[in-house]
């Protein structure tokens, strides 16, 4: 396909999606109609797509209209691409622009469309980032880096990063914590080489690995991490040696590929569900991985950002402290209630564990947080201990 041609059809992808399909479900049909595409097709789809549900707001003041042209046309401009050779109407390359679009299209305002972020959430965003909000939200208007975690349970990391220069992936340490790296090339073959299929790396971004790195671990800790979901953090912390790992979902067909991925990394992590999580408490730590926006990993995630709505974020925040007293209630006097999000809002985060404090018998003893300009998704953790001694 020619370059052109690939505009075209992520103008089509972009279509459906701003009609309601979700983008891979849109990818993937692309992909099943378009068998004369190869994986090079593919990938740059995927990329156009992905950047342009990024920058919506601000591509859409720059194409003249949010529809799958406007954003591409946007995309076009603000990457400086030459649009009067690209949409020229020969061959499958988008019709050439109308006087209207020639003359359509603006800078975005500075803000909340520069930015990128819904006008509802603005005041929140800036409230949390101060003067750095608007650089953060520009910050993810570009694709993540590719970031991975050493399984040190495996290999270290020297080793694991000349394992995968063999196989053609260049990766180099992550400042964020000692078992990240970022890949810098061949992150698109990664899932096929033998160093992810042998299970000395998983892709985890470096400040989800940091998080389980701040945590207060020691040989003979029972942990459980209570929201394990597909079980990232939960692998992290089987990797730490001498700790007996415990994972528990309200949804437990999130944790269906979790036992696959452990015997991978040659992990020992025992599945609980609800019922047995309270039966098997008290644990010394309790690691409380909450539901919330998303805000610090609206990169990878880009559809979040816009699906997200003032309604569906005080849901959040009423999840999150029922997350907080059931968590806490698993957790041994002495113990370790670990609260994180991969969130920037304060009320997330701040704000949700606050409001916990404020229910009394507990203390916060240390707070981390990782935002978007530091190179890594963003992230936060509190670390919470008993006041008191009754269980
Ligand atoms: C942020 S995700 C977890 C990500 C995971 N820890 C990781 O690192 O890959 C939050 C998870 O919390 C789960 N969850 C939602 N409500 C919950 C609740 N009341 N109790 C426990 N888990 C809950 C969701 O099903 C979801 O899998």
């Amino acid at each position: 396909m020619t370059p052109a041609a690939r505009l075209q059809s992520a103008i089509e992808v972009l279509d459906e999606i701003l009609a309601g399909k979700p983008a891979e479900q849109a990818l993937t049909g692309w992909a099943r109609r378009s068998r004369f595409a190869g994986s090079k097709d593919r990938a740059a789809l995927r990329d156009h797509v992905f950047d342009a549900l990024r920058a919506r707001r601000s591509f859409a003041a720059r194409g003249g209209a949010e529809t799958g042209r406007g954003l591409i046309l946007g995309l076009c401009r603000a990457q400086g691409l030459a649009v009067a050779d690209l949409f020229t109407g020969i061959g499958h390359a988008p019709a050439p622009l109308t006087p209207e679009e020639q003359a359509g299209g603006r800078d975005p305002a500075p803000g909340a469309e520069a930015a990128d972020i819904p006008d509802w959430l603005w005041p929140r965003f800036e409230a949390s980032l101060g003067a750095r909000a608007e650089a953060a939200g520009q910050v993810m208007q570009s694709r993540a880096p590719v970031h991975l975690r050493v399984n040190t349970a495996r290999t270290d990391r020297a080793s694991a990063i000349a394992a995968l220069a063999g196989e053609g992936i260049v990766a180099q340490p992550h400042p964020a914590c000692d078992t990240a790296l970022e890949v810098t090339e061949g992150a698109r073959g990664i899932a096929r080489s033998a160093a992810y299929l042998d299970g000395l790396v998983e892709l985890q971004d470096a400040a989800s690995q940091a998080i389980v790195a701040a945590l207060p671990l020691a040989p003979g800790m029972r942990v459980l991490d209570y929201c394990a979901g597909g079980g990232g953090k939960t692998l992290a912390l089987a990797a730490v040696p001498g700790i007996e790992v415990f994972a528990h979902d309200a949804a437990p067909q999130r944790m269906r590929d979790l036992p696959a991925r452990a015997a991978r990394a040659g992990a020992q992590v025992r599945l609980l569900d609800t019922a047995e999580a309270a039966r098997m408490a008290p644990f010394d730590l309790v690691l409380a991985d909450a539901p919330c926006s998303g805000s610090g990993s609206w990169r990878r995630a880009p559809a979040g950002k816009w699906e997200l709505s003032e309604e569906k974020f005080a849901a959040l925040l009423a999840v999150q402290r029922e997350i907080l007293h059931c968590a806490a209630a698993l957790t041994a006097p002495g113990g370790v209630l670990a609260y994180a999000t991969c969130s920037m809002l304060s009320e997330e985060n701040d704000g949700a564990v606050q409001a916990f404090l404020d229910t009394g018998g507990w203390k916060l003893d240390d707070c981390h947080r990782w935002d978007v300009l530091s190179g890594t998704d963003g992230f936060f953790l509190a670390l919470l201990t008993r006041t008191h001694s009754e269980f």
